[in-house]
This record gives C-alpha cells, structure tokens and sequence, in this order.
C-alpha cells in the first residue's frame, strides 16, 4: 500500500545483492515516481511520460499511471527480451510496481506484466507491509485481505514482508496468524459491526495465512534480508513444484 516502504525497500534489496555479489538487474514499473534512489536497467518513465499521457487523454493522475501502464505493457515483450540476453548472468530482476498497487494488480498490464514473466522465470510476489500502521486489527485485516486477493489473482508464490521493523516488532502479527484466540483477544474492544465483520473473516483467512511465508525486515536498517532471501528461495522451490 502506498507508502509502506516499496521504493525504499527495493533501494535495500539492490544495496543487498551488490553486497553478496549476486547479478541482479532492476526494472521499475512506476510511472509517477519522481525520485528513485538505485539506478534502474529498464525504467518504464524512459518510454512512456505519464504527464504527457495525462494531458493527452484527458485523465486524473491515476488513468494517467494506468494508460501509461497499458502503454508500457504492449513493449514488456521488448522487456523480457533484454531481461532473456542477461538471464545467464542474473540471480534476481527485481520489479518495483506503482504506488497505486490496486492499478497493477487488478488492470491488464499488472496481469500481463506478472504472467508474461511468470511464464518464463521462477516469480515471487512480494506485498510489502508497513508494520506500525498495522497494529489495529482493523487495518491489520485491511492489508491481509488486500494480499489474499493479489495471491488469489497472481497465483504465484507470495512473501508478506512486514516492513518498517525497527519501529514496531512484527511478532504480534505471526502470532495473530497463528493463534486466532489472540486476534479474538485484540478485537474484544472493537464492539463496532466491523469487528463482528473482522472476527468472521479471520477465521475464513486461516487457509489463506497458510499459504504464506511471513518476513520482518527493515529498509532503513537492512535488518531481515537474509531471512527475505532465504524466503525467496523457499519460493523459488515452491514456484518449480
Ligand atoms: N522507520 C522506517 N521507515 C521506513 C522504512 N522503509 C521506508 N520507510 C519510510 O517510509 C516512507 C515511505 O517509503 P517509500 O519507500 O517511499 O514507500 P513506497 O511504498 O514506495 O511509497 P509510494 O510509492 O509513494 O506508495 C519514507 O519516509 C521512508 O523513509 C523502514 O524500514 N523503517
């Protein structure tokens, strides 16, 4: 979700595969960003200027990032070709998606974009967390069922990254995955229909919570990366299987 930390993320991901040697190349998907701290291989701003795409068609800021997405998404073939000539080289191509996620995830570039890759290469999602923003159950089941509907769309092999971990311990959150007497516990003072509403769907989200594999990181610190890799390679087996 938007400022949980993608694009910071993505800058401790790159600092981390340059520091255990690991060939990675780094594509990003946002059209709208106007600061990215790595050096992206492929950026989708040097094809399409969403500005421009904005005031051509007519639309508001978020049909300027989705149009300019479709646009970019008629070329990802010229993409997954530059990403092809590299392959042997590479452990990682890293991807950072727009702000908007709800843009790439539920149009038909996201779709095109994560198949098109999917068809040819292990692929991970990766659903970033901001964990002090989610220590209300409410917000907490919030982002939950906004990831079980990117798993349940992609299909692929998903990491919840709980970011943002030097400010608050991800540990309330595996245990309210894990036991859904503590979950019921945090709710008690909700007495709102939505935490009638949140304590049902927690019990629907079990078999969902067991698809997952959970990591807390912190881009700012670089704590959590080795746990995040070994994950991703968990993944990768899973992704093959
Ligand atoms: N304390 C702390 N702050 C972080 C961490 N990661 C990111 N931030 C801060 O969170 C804010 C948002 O980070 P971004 O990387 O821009 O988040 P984003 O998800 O890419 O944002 P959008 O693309 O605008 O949705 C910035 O102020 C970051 O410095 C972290 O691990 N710990």
């Amino acid at each position: 979700m938007a400022g949980s930390g993608k694009t910071t993320f993505m800058q401790r991901l790159n600092a981390h595969v340059h520091t255990v040697k690991k060939p990675s190349y780094i594509i990003n998907l946002d059209p709208a960003v106007t600061h990215l701290p790595f050096d992206a291989n492929i950026d989708i701003r040097d094809t399409v200027n969403y500005k421009e795409v904005m005031s051509q068609y007519k639309l508001g800021p978020n049909g300027g990032i989705l149009t300019a997405l479709n646009l970019f998404s008629t070329k990802f073939d010229q993409v997954l070709n530059f990403v092809d000539k590299k392959s042997s080289f590479l452990d990682y191509v890293l991807l950072d998606t727009p702000g908007q996620i709800e843009i790439f995830t539920w149009s038909a570039s996201g779709s095109i974009i994560t198949e098109t890759l999917a068809a040819s290469y292990p692929t991970v999602v990766c659903y970033i967390i901001d964990t002090p923003r989610s220590t209300s159950p409410a917000t907490f089941m919030s982002n939950m069922l906004y990831a079980c509907s990117i798993l349940y769309k992609t299909k692929l092999p998903f990491i919840l990254v709980f970011n943002k971990c030097d400010v608050v311990d991800n540990q309330f959150a595996i245990d309210w995955m894990t036991d859904f007497d503590l979950f019921q516990k945090a709710l008690e003072n909700d007495t709102s229909y939505m935490g009638t509403l949140i304590n049902s769907m927690c019990l629907v989200l079990e078999e969902f919570y067991n698809h997952l594999k959970v990591v807390g990181v912190s881009a700012l610190s670089g704590s959590g990366m080795t746990e995040f890799f070994d994950a991703v390679n968990v993944a990768t087996k899973e992704y093959e299987e």
